[in-house]
């Protein structure tokens, strides 16, 4: 498959399955392309040669039978202010994590903000994680914590893409790295 952005290509020729039960890292410099194809994966970005198939289905995010088993956080993924932690989980029916605050969300620092939206797209029923740079805003205890939670997921036999910039994630949790340059 290949996607193209006005004259330029940002992925070519790339062939990657991700059997479940696995992960693969996309790393490279600012730029190549690391986010436009876990887009892809999401049905957010149209492709310009090639096919792509998620769970055996082509990305819809908007089709509620590929939401229930993909499972995603993106960058600009969205808590509700007024809502607190407590109140975000109990709506996908998970427990409060015992480190985190359970005041309005407006008022978590960004990297327990980071660790809620986790915590949403970890712990619900998926057979498919998309992680976009999941790191970003994490301290060193709560990516060590990550990097169980994916090994985890991993374990209950999802198939897992993730964008990253840190190399210790990367070591600990892929079984297959895509280098975008
Ligand atoms: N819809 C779009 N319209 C125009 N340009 C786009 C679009 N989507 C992506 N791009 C461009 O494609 C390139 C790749 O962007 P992308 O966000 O995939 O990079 P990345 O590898 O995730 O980078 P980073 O490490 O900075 O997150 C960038 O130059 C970006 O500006």
């Amino acid at each position: 498959m290949g996607i193209r952005i006005g004259a330029r290509w940002l992925l070519h020729k790339l062939d990657l399955r991700v059997p479940a039960g696995s992960c693969a890292a996309l790393l490279g410099d600012n730029g190549t392309g690391k986010t436009t194809l876990l887009r892809a994966c999401h049905g957010e970005q149209e492709l310009t040669e090639g096919a792509l198939t998620v769970d055996g289905r082509v990305p819809d995010e908007r089709d509620p039978a590929f939401r229930a088993v993909v499972s995603v956080l993106f960058d600009d993924s969205a808590l509700f202010d007024a809502l607190t932690p407590r109140q975000h989980l109990d709506a996908l029916g998970l427990d409060l994590d015992p480190e985190l605050p359970d005041t309005p969300a407006y008022t978590l620092s960004s990297g327990q903000r980071r660790k809620l939206l986790l915590l949403g797209a970890l712990r619900r029923e998926h057979r498919v994680l998309l992680l976009d740079e999941p790191e970003r805003a994490l301290d060193a205890t709560a990516r060590r914590w990550l990097a169980d939670e994916v090994v985890a997921a991993k374990g209950r036999g999802a198939a897992v893409v993730l964008t990253t910039h840190d190399q210790r994630l990367v070591e600990r949790v892929a079984d297959v790295v895509v280098d975008l340059g």
